[in-house]
């Protein structure tokens, strides 16, 4: 073996709820984690400005701050969390090979991958602007829907999330005005069935935005058009939700790893575990239901556990550690 190559005992890659919380999980229970951040350390949340959902804060808490938190917290237990990106891997051995930046080449007993999801955007200039400054663009009601009690928003999407997160909306907002870019859903029928007997759903077919309207601070409409007849009109919003899709990220693990049609880690079921033997999975990369930091921390932790466990199957000098459970 060349010198360069560095044996790790548990490597986990990602830095979101999950893999901040598999650190944590795998450091106390003496597995010497060592965690790459990737691109978005800290993960998607640190797009946002506010969570009030995860348990622990009261008041709310910056995303951002939050995964600091986490971070610290991992740290503490003497996590090795660097700077890099897993840019290629090989699982066909017993011995699990990662390659960071194309360069460094380690070799892994276990691999925790916590390598999330990005949630796709119209791209547009004054979408972005109002996503970059909190100002009312989302990519999650269930996040952030609460924001706009009793409020007009404007929902971009046509299939079966869309029509979830849009029925969400209705709950909450005063109105909710979807625009479907075709003249019909992509979403089952039940689905497009629920929104369309929703009172305060107004569904806008062949109709895309051109622009999403604001003050410079926030958001306060969206002009959009018709793509049949070119005609453009305002719609008076608060919020501008985008309900397009996601793409979990996991496009380096496919040679070796089932994914689903859309691309995410299948596991088996209640547990972290993929069809690699110590290769576990947890947050939104296998994700497409729930897809929230509280449910990521948690397959965090099934996924410390299950290599633990794994670990001292294969090796009996390696003892689970009890300090796992206090
Ligand atoms: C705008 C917005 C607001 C949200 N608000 C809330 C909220 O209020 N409450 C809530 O519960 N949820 C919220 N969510 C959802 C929540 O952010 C996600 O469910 C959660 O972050 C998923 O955690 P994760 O650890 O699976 O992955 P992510 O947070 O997606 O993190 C993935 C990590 O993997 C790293 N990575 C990816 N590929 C590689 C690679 N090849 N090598 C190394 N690292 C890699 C990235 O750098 C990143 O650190 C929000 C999401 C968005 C987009």
């Amino acid at each position: 073996m060349s010198e360069s190559i560095e044996k790790v005992k548990c490597l986990i890659i990602g830095s979101g709820p999950a893999g901040y919380t598999a650190a944590i999980y795998a450091a106390r229970a003496n597995m010497k984690p060592v965690l790459y951040q990737g691109m978005q350390p800290g993960g998607q949340l640190t797009t946002t400005n506010e969570v009030e959902n995860f348990p622990g804060y009261p008041q709310g808490i910056t995303g951002p701050e939050m995964m600091i938190e986490l971070q610290k917290q991992a740290e503490r237990f003497e996590a090795d969390i660097r700077d890099g990106w897993i840019t290629k891997v090989d699982f066909s051995g017993d011995v699990h090979k990662v390659w960071v930046n194309d360069v460094k080449e380690i070799h892994c007993d276990t691999v925790i991958i916590s390598t999330g999801a990005s949630a796709k955007y119209l791209g547009i200039d004054s979408e972005q602007k109002y996503l970059k400054l909190g100002g009312g663009v989302s990519a999650c009601a269930v996040c952030d829907g609460f924001f706009y009690r009793n409020q007009e928003v404007v929902i971009v999407g046509a299939g079966d999330s869309a029509c979830e997160e849009a029925h969400y909306l209705s709950k909450l907002c005063k109105k909710v005005t979807m625009l479907v870019r075709r003249d019909e859903f992509r979403a089952s029928k039940i689905m497009a069935d629920r929104v369309m007997n929703t009172e305060n759903i107004e569904i806008l077919f062949n109709t895309e935005t051109d622009e999403v309207l604001g003050d410079g601070q926030v958001v306060t409409g969206v002009r959009v058009f018709n793509n049949k007849t070119n005609e453009k009109h305002e719609i008076p919003a608060t919020g501008f939700f985008v309900a397009i899709g996601h793409k979990p990220n996991t496009d380096i693990f496919k040679e070796y790893l089932k994914l689903d049609e859309t691309g995410y880690i299948i596991n088996v079921p209640g547990t972290s575990k993929t069809n690699v033997e110590g290769v576990f999975v947890s947050g939104d990369a296998a994700d497409h239901v729930y897809r929230q930091a509280v449910t990521a921390a948690g397959t965090g932790c099934m996924a410390a556990l299950d290599a633990e466990r794994y670990l001292a199957a294969k090796d009996s000098t390696f003892e689970i550690s009890t300090s796992t459970y206090n």
